[in-house]
């Protein structure tokens, strides 16, 4: 360990002396280096103005215009509402982010990222919700000391506080909901494709928001029983979902609180997805106890949420859900050692971890309700 500090001590000096950053950017060697660290770190620093360049594109619906074909300034310029200067300002941006495509004759096409938000109207809709999310985090010393006087957050998500969730009325809960269901689009398919519910006869979603999730498994798997139960407010969109999914003889939702109030014991795998992080560790660790209990021995717990130390997007989960999860009031990202932990002391074992396809939104963690012998 010493060894590592004397290390870390002599590279730091190293690094942040001005005459070898001068050096390094010039000798052939490591110039490509020192460009590439460089840029990572102005790209830390210049993040905010690259999320409004993305936030005016979408605010203009840009990429909804460039999908319907390559359009020239002049007519962007008409559709957008900006003078050709400002149009020209923007997608001149946009293409630098890979978001447009500059073509000849000052013509433009939807770029490799802004064909991805074509696809994912789920993004379109978290870029909206940052404008919340940047008001709380304008301080973010005052937010880390308990100071901060912005609360978007904590007013939006009307489960977290002293006074909830009772105070999640319908008016309160019908935002977050709502955004919820867009954004669950981009993770349903992959939790199910990871794990196959063919074996599988009755799953219940616990904290399962408006069913979005359970109606991309319900119709997967026509077999499956679906159950889901959430605060009454949002049970009652998930009910009057099924209803208009036609799924409604084999779809129930069921209002209450996990924290109080018995869940269904029908199922042979109860779901939690996105459901542990924003809730502090006791918190978490009855949400877990309630799903465990509502199982028979033998049934599968399935945990999906992005979670800490995911290989290649450290960012998401310590930075990103560390940040926003402080701003909301209530929890943390988790890394799967800990959610093992916390599985393993709710009667549960065979905790295992399965690959999905994109680990940066959702990593699957799975587990066995023990038989009471083994306990
Ligand atoms: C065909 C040719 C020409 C080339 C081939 C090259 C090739 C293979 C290109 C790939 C192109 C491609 C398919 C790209 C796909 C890109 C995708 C799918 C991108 C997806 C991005 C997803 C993003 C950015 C998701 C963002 C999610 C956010 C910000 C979620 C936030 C969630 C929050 C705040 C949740 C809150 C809940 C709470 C409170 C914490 O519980
Ligand atoms: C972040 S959302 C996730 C919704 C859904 N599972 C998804 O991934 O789209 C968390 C959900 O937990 C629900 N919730 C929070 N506290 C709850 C409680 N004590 N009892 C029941 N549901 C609760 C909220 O109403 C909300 O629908």
């Amino acid at each position: 360990m010493r060894v590592l500090d004397r290390w870390l001590a002599l590279r730091n000096r190293v690094l942040s002396n001005p005459g070898f950053q001068r050096w390094a950017a010039s000798f052939p060697l490591t110039r490509p280096i020192a460009q590439r660290r460089a840029r990572a770190l102005f790209d830390i620093v210049a993040g905010f103005v690259y999320s409004q360049v993305l936030f005016a594109c979408v605010r203009l619906d840009l990429f909804t215009i460039l999908s319907e074909g390559p359009r020239r300034l002049d007519e962007l310029s008409d559709r957008l509402a900006l003078s050709p200067e400002a149009a020209r300002r923007l997608l001149r941006a946009a293409a630098s982010l890979r978001l447009v495509q500059t073509l000849d004759g000052e013509r433009y096409a939807l770029g490799t990222l802004g064909a991805a938000m074509v696809g994912n109207p789920g993004i379109a809709a978290m870029v909206e919700h940052h404008r919340m999310v940047y008001e709380d985090l304008g301080d973010p010393v005052a937010l880390l000391r308990g100071e901060a006087r912005s609360r978007s957050l904590k007013d939006y998500w009307a489960y977290v506080g002293a006074d909830a969730p009772a105070s999640a009325d319908s008016d309160r809960v019908g935002g977050y909901t709502n955004l919820m269901s867009e954004s669950q689009q981009l993770i349903a398919d992959d939790v199910l494709d990871a794990y196959s519910l063919k074996s599988h006869r009755c799953l219940l979603d616990v904290a399962g928001g408006d069913g979005t999730f359970l109606v991309s498994a319900a119709k997967r798997w026509p077999h499956l029983r679906v159950i889901l139960f959430d605060l009454p407010a949002v049970a009652e969109r998930a009910q009057a979902r099924f209803e208009r999914e036609g799924l409604a003889d084999r779809a129930t939702a069921v209002g209450g609180d996990v924290l109080r109030d018995p869940l269904p014991e029908e199922a042979d795998i109860v779901s939690l997805v996105r459901v542990l992080h924003d809730h502090d560790d006791a918190q978490a660790q009855s949400f877990i106890a309630a799903a465990s209990r509502a199982l028979r021995p033998g049934g599968t717990l399935m945990v999906a949420e992005p979670m800490a130390e995911t290989p290649g997007a450290e960012p998401i989960g310590d930075a990103y859900f560390g940040f926003y999860l402080l701003a909301m009031g209530s929890g943390r990202a988790r890394t799967p050692r800990e959610l093992d932990a916390m599985l393993r002391a709710a009667d549960l074992d065979r905790v295992r971890q399965l690959t999905t396809r994109r680990p940066f939104l959702t990593q699957l963690v799975l587990a066995r309700r023990s038989s009471g012998a083994e306990v």
